[in-house]
């Protein structure tokens, strides 16, 4: 079996100078032991609200790939769970590894998935912008779902079968009327915590909802995903793949659950 320390080998450059920010205390993603999570019964469902037509477009941003959304109004939101107020949807992008043992970016008992699945939300109450939210304390709600690999996928095919047309870093391509609802889990059990962004600005403004449950994607899915590329058109190419950061001390922080 693989160790943590194999699948950080091959880490993404982006990454191998900033594997800890100096002074963070509250950095991303982490390992969620099951037995030292907090059952919170304080903590609400989850509500989503996602309008299909807020779906704007794919672009490959070098070290993802990320659907974008129309955040100019509260038509696509969520709301509840450990939230005190609505949260708008900016974008989505997913993680994974170059093979299916490892790829996902948070743990469970140190259990590695071969991707993961991140829904980023931000704050429209406490800033005014996306840009100014990652820079806030609770300026970003980020739903996490672990992708397993099963069965066929089919409301993803429709992103897979986009992805060729973005294969190089910075290209763009339209998408639209997509409801990424779904891509959840039917299961509402989730951990919460505060942590921040795996990618730069590493930013401590992110309150993480994990979605106990995973998805299922088959293999010619996940395989599409790493065709990708994290290079332009033009330069030496280098596959998308292992675009996970490594795990972060947990610090003095407490993981809930939202379920017994
Ligand atoms: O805005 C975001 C960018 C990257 C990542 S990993 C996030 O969780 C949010
Ligand atoms: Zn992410």
């Amino acid at each position: 079996t693989c160790t943590h320390a194999n699948r950080n080998a091959a880490l993404h450059p982006l990454w191998q100078s900033e594997l800890s920010i100096p002074g963070g205390t509250r950095q991303s993603p982490i390992n969620i032991q099951w037995r030292d999570s907090v059952y919170d019964p304080h903590l609400k469902p989850l509500k989503i609200h996602y309008d299909p037509a807020t779906c704007l477009y794919i672009w490959n941003n070098g070290y993802s790939f990320q659907v974008e959304f129309d955040d100019s109004t509260d038509k696509s939101v969520i709301m509840g769970g450990p939230m005190e107020n609505h949260y708008r949807l900016k974008q989505f992008h997913f993680h994974w590894g170059a093979i299916n043992e490892w790829g996902s970016e948070h743990t469970v008992d140190s259990k590695v998935y071969p991707g993961e699945l991140h829904l980023v939300h931000w704050n429209p109450v406490n800033s005014t912008s996306f840009e100014e939210a990652i820079m806030e304390n609770n300026g970003l709600v980020v739903i996490g779902v672990f992708l397993k690999l099963g069965a066929h996928h089919a409301g993803l095919q429709k992103l897979v079968d986009a992805l060729p047309a973005v294969r190089h870093k910075d290209t763009i391509v339209e998408f639209d009327v997509f409801d990424p609802s779904c891509l959840l889990p039917s299961c509402p059990d989730y951990w919460t915590y505060d942590g921040s962004l795996t990618t730069p600005p590493l930013t401590e403004s992110v309150t993480w909802i994990i979605k106990k449950a995973p998805i299922e994607v088959d293999e010619t899915q996940l395989e599409e995903f790493r065709m990708l590329l994290f290079t332009s058109d033009g330069e030496e190419e280098k596959r998308m793949v292992d675009n996970f950061r490594p795990l972060q001390p947990l610090m003095n922080r407490t993981v809930r659950s939202s379920f017994q």
